[in-house]
């Protein structure tokens, strides 16, 4: 692989701050396998080899990836005792939050751009089906490397100032979080009366199911990172305050109870709600819900065979049907989807009636012959008899 070269004609060094990290270190393994970059940085948890002063020098391109609450700070930090040395180097950052992120970097005297890539680090070394937002607030001679660099990354780019940012993240962030912290906390409270959260699961719909996977999601994560979206972005209390309000309102009219308080209700927490969505959004989120409920319920059918396909070549899906078929083992759903570990696999979801005329060793023989012709490896499977 040829290294993207920076404007000086050659590759550059990466350094990143807060390496150790969850983003730095899935960053780090982008910058080396995707794009043959020398990767270089530190972190208090254990990767102090370098200086402060020894990173700014060496790096060519710094990407800040620390707490979120730490890194107007640490920047300020850096841009002390980088001493100009920084100027002619672009220095960047991954955080939540962009615009104290971006004012401090633009104190150093380095190119800059913000960035804030809109998930997780992903399993797969790629950020393809992510967006990330792109605040560039000082760019010249590292343009093209930059863009170079955001294509490698194949995320969703969509540039945006820091302000807009952390006003529209304090929206599809803060709002988002804050209600599901707020789920969490009242199944946590009320739940187990009902026999704890799986008992529910049996009465479940799909909006409570939908709710669930974004609150585990959530509670599985940093809550550093958390934490820190709720108290640093400044946009955020004012959106938790209507959102408040909201629900007082809500509580205020069943503590009513008349048929007053219902039209209230009505009125303002679901019609006026309706007309500012829309027609066209309220008809595509509606489709949307079906579609990711029946997802769901696939997902969590019993009968399914998991197989992973080396070879990612046209046909190789057609191979891979034709072995059910010769099997007479019908197939009720496909998806593709990705192991914990990344891995692209096909869920194959089975026809339980079919299942139940065949021979008990059929799903096993079909696992052989996938394999023994070299079309897939069964990852995993299971006959919910
Ligand atoms: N994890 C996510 O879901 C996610 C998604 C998008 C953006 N981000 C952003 O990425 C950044 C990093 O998040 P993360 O998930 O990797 O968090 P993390 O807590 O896993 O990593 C932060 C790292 O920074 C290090 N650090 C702390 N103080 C430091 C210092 N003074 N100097 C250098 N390093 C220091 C920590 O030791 C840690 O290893 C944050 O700004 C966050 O907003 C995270
Ligand atoms: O877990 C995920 O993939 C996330 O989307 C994490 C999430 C979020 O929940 O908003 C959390 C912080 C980051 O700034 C980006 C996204």
């Amino acid at each position: 692989m040829t290294p993207l070269p920076g404007p000086s004609g050659t590759a550059p060094v990466v350094g990143i701050v807060g390496r150790r990290g969850a983003y730095g270190r899935w960053l780090q393994h982008f910058l080396e396998t995707r794009m043959g970059l020398r990767v270089i940085g530190r972190d208090p948890a254990g990767d102090e080899a370098l200086s402060i002063e020894e990173l700014v020098t060496r790096a060519d391109v710094l990407v800040f990836s620390a707490p979120i609450r730490l890194t107007p700070a640490l920047i300020a930090e850096y841009a002390r005792a980088a001493r100009g040395r920084e100027a002619g180097c672009l220095w960047m950052d991954l955080t939540s939050i962009k615009q104290g992120p971006v004012e401090a970097l633009l104190a150093s005297r380095a190119e800059v751009v913000g960035l804030h890539p809109m998930a997780a680090p992903p399993l797969i070394p790629t950020l393809q089906g992510r967006v990330m937002a792109v605040c560039p607030a000082r760019l010249d001679r590292w343009r093209t490397w930059l863009d170079g660099f955001l294509a490698a990354t194949r995320a969703e780019c969509i540039e945006v100032t820091p302000g807009h940012h952390d006003r529209a993240m304090a929206l599809v962030q803060g709002l988002t979080h804050a209600s599901h912290m707020a789920q969490a906390a009242v199944l946590r409270r009320q739940a187990p009366a009902l026999g704890g959260l799986e008992a529910l699961r049996p009465l479940r719909t799909v909006g409570h199911a939908l709710d669930r996977i974004v609150s585990a999601r959530m509670l599985a994560g940093n809550p550093g990172i958390y934490a820190d979206i709720q108290f640093d972005n400044p946009h955020v209390l004012p959106a938790v305050e209507l959102m408040a309000e909201a629900v007082g309102f809500l509580r205020d009219q069943l503590r009513r109870g008349d048929a007053e308080a219902r039209q209230a209700l009505r009125t303002r927490l679901l019609e006026e709600s309706a007309s500012f969505f829309g027609a066209p959004a309220l008809a595509a989120g509606s489709h949307d819900f079906d579609r990711l409920g029946y997802l769901l319920a696939d997902l969590e059918s019993p009968d399914f065979l998991s197989v992973f396909l080396p070879e990612d070549a046209p046909g190789s899906l057609c191979r891979l049907l034709h072995v059910f078929e010769e099997h007479a083992v019908n197939i009720e759903s496909i998806h593709s989807s990705r192991s914990p570990e990344g891995e692209l696999h096909f869920r194959i979801g089975l026809d339980r009636r079919s299942l139940d005329d065949l021979p008990a060793d059929t799903l096993a023989r079909v696992a052989k012959a996938l394999e023994t012709r070299g079309i897939g490896r069964v990852t995993a499977g299971h006959r919910g008899d």
